[in-house]
């Protein structure tokens, strides 16, 4: 598997999937003198079976989207560390790695400027109608049927409210602040030393926003969190802005609301399963989707792949990880 004789005594680190970062960047950036990969993905066999064959002495995985529960960590009975590439966990099994006593590193908060801008730049696009003036020039209709005449709305003085005022959160709240919104927020607790409203459940805090931006992780707690109420309590003029997960919404919900008029619009990163999108929303022109694609630009990668890589470095060198996920 691309080893030399010398690499054979490092302790192996499992890859299921190529990360983006390896697969974009170039791997050779996030080689370490600690330790060698071990590459599920490159194997015909199914993961199951390969992890049979080879996980035996595997030591730590570098995690990126892929699934991690009981039934891959039962053939990997040596792993105690997780370094993910991720920020959001929900393809951990966070339980299962507390009970076997398995840390986790994350992305920390390498994203949370980029999915932050991505939040505001979806947010505006479908408030101002972007991405669908670009798709009518593109189609030459402004030169056969003149100017584009559906009217955006303003940004300034919307009411937003964020669920999750997380890292990532907090990032929005700011910049949404400096466009001249107010900003109102729903975590799980009240944020000690924030001065932005709280409130208590979603629906309340739908009840009193123009816009809600989604985001908070995906949990048992969170899963359809963004229900037929809390859309109805947005209301026909609220916009929903998902950076979080798919699954935070009740997606079929949701495209039943946008296609009826019961919401304004979404600007969607994320979806319940991706890669599959609801072919509904294909023909909404106040729908803008993207690949879930907002923690990507070219120094994120880098960073958290590096993170990454130091994090087990520090794990093989009996070090406190860099950016430790403390599960509360
Ligand atoms: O959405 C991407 C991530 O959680 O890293």
């Amino acid at each position: 598997m691309g080893s030399s004789a010398a690499d054979e005594d490092l302790p192996q680190v499992l890859l299921i999937k190529n990360p983006p970062a390896f697969a974009v960047l170039g791997e050779e950036h996030f080689t370490s003198p600690k330790f060698r990969y071990l590459k599920a993905f490159e194997s015909s066999l199914p993961l199951h079976d390969f992890l049979a064959a080879h996980g035996g002495s595997v030591r730590a995985i570098l995690a990126s989207l892929s699934v991690v529960d009981a039934s891959v960590l039962d053939l990997l009975p040596e792993v105690r560390v997780i370094a993910t590439t991720s920020a959001g966990l929900n393809l951990l099994d966070l339980p299962e790695c507390r009970r076997r006593g398995i840390k986790i590193a994350n992305a920390g908060d390498v994203y949370s400027t980029d999915v932050a801008d991505y939040a505001v730049g979806l947010l505006i696009d479908v408030l101002r109608k972007i991405s669908a003036s670009n798709r009518y020039v593109k189609q030459g209709f402004w030169a056969s049927k003149g100017d584009y005449y559906p009217l955006g709305s303003k940004l300034r003085g919307k009411r937003i409210g964020i669920v999750g005022l997380g890292r990532i959160g907090y990032q929005v709240a700011k910049r949404l602040e400096a466009f001249g919104c107010s900003i109102a927020y729903n975590s799980r607790k009240a944020k000690p030393g924030v001065s932005y409203p709280f409130y208590q459940t979603v629906q309340e805090l739908a009840a009193k926003s123009d816009a809600l931006v989604l985001c908070c992780g995906l949990t048992q707690q969170t899963r359809h969190l963004v229900n037929k109420e809390v859309l109805a309590a947005l209301g026909k003029e609220g916009v929903i802005v998902n950076v979080a997960r798919g699954g935070v919404i009740d997606e079929k919900e949701m495209v039943r609301c946008l296609m009826e008029g019961e919401i304004a619009g979404a600007g969607l990163d994320v979806f319940e399963n991706e890669p599959e999108v609801p072919k509904e929303l294909m023909e909404l022109d106040n729908v803008v989707m993207s690949p879930h694609c907002a923690v990507r630009t070219r120094e994120s990668l880098m960073e958290v792949g590096r993170l990454a890589v130091r994090n087990l470095e520090a794990f093989f060198s009996n070090e406190p990880l860099l950016s430790e996920f403390e599960d509360d």
